[in-house]
């Protein structure tokens, strides 16, 4: 039979808050309710009737909590088919009465771990008797049903409601589904948190998701996994698509090597930057990156790191452009900015970015550390008879960070904290040099006095040679190529002064 009324509820949560209208529901149907210790004295306070699980059990609750429920007057309750009489003639032989709904809050698992609480906290954070009780109940969802999180309730006492306490198959069938999804994304948090040994297994569990308008093209379906109201307030325009979602990322990570104390603003397209600079005032931030390439520049993605103001918005609103990213903005200047339909206007959130990058490739999955080091003038060394100047070392941390945000091979010119051009993406270093300084030539600057960085070493002197021929005066590199000094010579006879950082920034 699809349709079930419910007789019997057994009610074990942790967190309490939002309960009290279920529990008020149920009692309205005449359900009887048992319960487990804290549970139960918070409906006690309600002024509703509950039977303790220790009645049912005939045990009190034990070893400080950790058993409780497990019995199997409450499993056999829950886990017995009501078409099957043989179950019916066993639930008749041990008095056990048949529980039609199970409503369950696991230990905070998650949360104590991120507290930093002691090993013993954490494992005394496991919760077993709850799992077992979903677990069970999902089971036999043709027969009981189950609520494993909070989030449910809400729906569930629609359901309730709606039918007075009968609910149909398809909706005992859905909530199973959702149980298994807490208890799987429960079992992987706690596995994690065992495994940090040489011997790896890969288990991530992310239960928001977004399904996308298709993925990287328009006949590829796709999804988003995560929470991105947890790290943006959208307040204007269409859905993030696939493509939008990589150049928020790229943008995100790129902007957070630059200290909000100056202001800093970014274009992106295809995930490289293609304008940014650090100005006085954000205007002229803004400004200054367009003018890196106003070509590319269109349709990209804009990302700011302070509040935008009226005047920033107003340029940028002459800009065919998809996602505009800040801290915040001035009520003026989001008027002006969502003065475009389709325009995504998001407000970054202060939290931290993952710390571990993941991609699939073959028939598994690719784990790394984010690289998460950044070269400052503190670190560079100087490997040329030439030092350089004070504006030319801040210009090559400035370059030297955009270049860890580029696809690799890339190279960087930048002058006065801005970008003037960069090779991205290149199969050669010779040859995003080359990009670079015709990029540079096509949009009317001057090298003269930039300087240059390279994510990776030098094999071979001629990329400071082309430097030099371009105008460049000093350069910021890894270091560590075995003809190293053929490039430092180069620069020494040429005028040139180089640094080297000792870290790699590959972006493949
Ligand atoms: N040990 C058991 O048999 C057991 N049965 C239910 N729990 C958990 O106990 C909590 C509720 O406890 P209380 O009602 O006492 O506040 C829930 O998070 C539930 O998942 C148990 N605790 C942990 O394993």
């Amino acid at each position: 039979m699809s349709q079930k009324k419910i007789k019997n509820a057994l009610i074990s949560v942790f967190h309490k808050d939002n309960l009290a209208p279920i529990i008020q529901e149920l009692n309205k149907q005449g359900v009887k309710l048992f319960s487990t210790g804290g549970t139960q004295k918070f409906i006690e306070d309600l002024n509703i009737e509950v039977t303790p699980v220790e009645s049912l059990t005939s045990y009190p609750s034990i070893l400080g909590g950790r058993v409780k429920t497990l019995h199997p007057k409450v499993f056999g309750g829950i886990l017995s088919r009501r078409e099957l009489d043989s179950d019916i003639a066993q639930l008749e032989e041990y008095e056990i009465p048949e529980i039609d709904l199970v409503i369950v809050d696991l230990y905070p698992f998650e949360d104590t771990v991120a507290s930093g609480a002691t090993e013993q906290d954490i494992i005394e954070k496991i919760d077993i008797g709850g799992i077992s009780l979903i677990r069970a109940a999902a089971k036999n969802f043709k027969d009981v049903v189950i609520v494993s999180s909070r989030e449910q309730y809400a729906d569930v006492l629609s359901v309730l409601q709606k039918n007075n306490g009968v609910t149909e198959l398809a909706d005992r069938k859905h909530l199973a589904k959702l149980a298994f999804n807490v208890s799987s994304h429960y079992d992987t948090a706690i596995f994690n948190w065992f495994n940090n040994e040489e011997e790896k297994y890969f288990k991530q569990s992310i239960t928001k998701s977004q399904v996308l308008r298709y993925g990287e093209n328009p006949h590829q379906e796709g999804v988003f996994y995560g929470d991105l109201d947890e790290m943006f307030d959208k307040l204007h325009g269409k859905e993030l698509s696939y493509n939008n979602l990589l150049d928020v990322d790229a943008a995100v990570n790129l902007i957070s090597e630059f200290s909000k104390d100056n202001a800093t603003f970014a274009i992106l397209k295809h995930n490289n930057a293609c304008g940014l600079a650090t100005r006085e005032n954000l205007l002229d931030a803004y400004k200054d990156a367009l003018a890196g390439d106003p070509v590319s520049a269109f349709g990209g993605i804009l990302i700011s790191n302070q509040k935008i103001d009226k005047a920033t918005a107003e340029e940028i609103h002459q800009l065919f452009c998809e996602v505009v990213i800040a801290p915040g903005y001035d009520a003026d200047a989001l008027e002006i900015l969502k003065g475009k339909k389709n325009r995504v206007i998001l407000v970054q959130k202060p939290i931290e970015l993952a710390k571990k990058q993941f991609r699939t490739i073959l028939n598994g999955v690719l784990e790394q550390d984010k690289d998460l080091k950044t070269a400052g003038g503190n670190d560079f060394t100087i490997v040329t008879k030439k030092t350089a100047t004070a504006q030319e070392i801040k210009d090559l941390e400035f370059a030297n960070k955009l270049v860890k945000h580029t696809k690799s091979n890339t190279i960087v010119f930048a002058k006065n904290q801005t970008l003037i051009s960069s090779g991205t993406g290149q199969t050669s270093r010779v040859d995003a040099l080359k990009q670079a300084v015709v990029k540079a030539n096509a949009f009317g600057f001057d090298l003269k006095g930039a300087v240059m960085a390279s994510d990776a070493f030098f094999p071979f002197p001629d990329c400071v040679a082309l430097a030099k021929e371009a105008g460049i005066t000093a350069v910021v590199q890894p270091g560590g190529s075995i003809k190293d000094q053929e490039s430092i010579d180069y620069c020494d006879a040429n005028d040139m002064a180089m640094v080297t950082t000792g870290i790699r920034h590959f972006r493949h």
